[in-house]
């Protein structure tokens, strides 16, 4: 099991990511790991995303470095021989809407209260076509241009009715059912499970491994410019706003 853990809501930093990246590859390289369940430790919140700090009033080479960190880390779930499964224990917008729609199966726990989806237009900036692969292989077209569009977040009961999550279940039965799902995945032979994994998924993955300098470029060039720094900046301020 892999939980993530960077109170107070598990924003996906560069550290965040850098050392996600390393846990996973070396799983990944652990001939008796087959599967891993991905978590929060963190009450209520599954992860709030990219840490929208790293993307604000930084240099270009931080900028880089940064964004090859986010591909990285979707390379490496989106492909992963394991068997991957989201256990969406809280809320899980934009970045980590996509760590769980990159796993095998998700289940979220049924709160009501929970939100899930790719909510990057509602801060004034677009998912990259690969966040919108990933999406559509989940949901399918329709439902996630409208998604993407309007930067929705789905309650969870809304996600499930949508496909964007497989299944909801009881808070306290989450991790119970995720044992479960991952018991019935694993009874199938790796090989077999394993290249038909590869087969459903690999274009979208040799899409972004073909353009991955050009996708960098665009990440910085996109969020280096004025107009986007101060959307970021004020969507912030909306934050702690509705804090106090
Ligand atoms: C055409 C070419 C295109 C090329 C463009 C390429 C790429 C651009 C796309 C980049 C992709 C970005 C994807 C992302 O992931 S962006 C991040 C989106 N995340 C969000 O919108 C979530 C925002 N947060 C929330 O909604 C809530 O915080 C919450 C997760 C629901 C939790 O709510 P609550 O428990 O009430 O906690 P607070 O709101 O009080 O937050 C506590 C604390 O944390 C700060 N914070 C929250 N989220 C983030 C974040 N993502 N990054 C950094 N910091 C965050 C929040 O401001 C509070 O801070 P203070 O305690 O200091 O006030």
């Amino acid at each position: 099991m892999m939980k993530l853990k960077s109170p107070p809501v598990n924003s996906l930093s560069l550290e965040l990511l850098t050392e996600f990246a390393i846990s996973l590859e070396k799983l990944e390289n652990n001939r008796a790991c087959r599967g891993v369940i991905i978590t929060s430790s963190v009450p209520k919140i599954f992860s709030s995303g990219l840490d929208i700090t790293e993307m604000c009033g930084k240099s270009m080479e931080h900028y880089t470095e940064f964004w090859r960190a986010v591909q990285e880390i979707w390379l490496r779930v989106y492909s992963s021989s394991m068997v991957t499964v989201a256990a969406v224990n809280g809320s899980s917008p934009a970045g980590g809407c996509l760590i769980a729609l990159s796993c095998d199966y998700r289940i979220m726990a049924e709160n009501p209260k929970f939100s899930i989806g790719l909510n990057e237009a509602q801060l004034g900036i677009v998912a990259p076509f690969w966040f919108k692969d990933t999406f559509v292989n989940v949901v399918g077209h329709r439902i996630a241009e409208r998604s993407l569009q309007l930067g929705s977040l789905h309650s969870a009961p809304e996600a499930h009715k949508l496909g964007l999550v497989d299944e909801l279940v009881p808070e306290e039965k989450l991790m119970e059912k995720a044992a479960a799902v991952m018991a019935q995945w694993l009874a199938l032979p790796d090989h077999a499970r394993q290249l038909t994994k590869t087969m459903m998924r690999k274009p979208v993955v040799d899409r972004l491994v073909a353009h991955r300098e050009e996708d960098i470029k665009n990440f910085v060039t996109f969020i280096s410019k004025e107009s986007i720094q101060k959307s970021l900046r004020m969507y912030m301020e909306m934050l702690k706003k509705r804090k106090s």
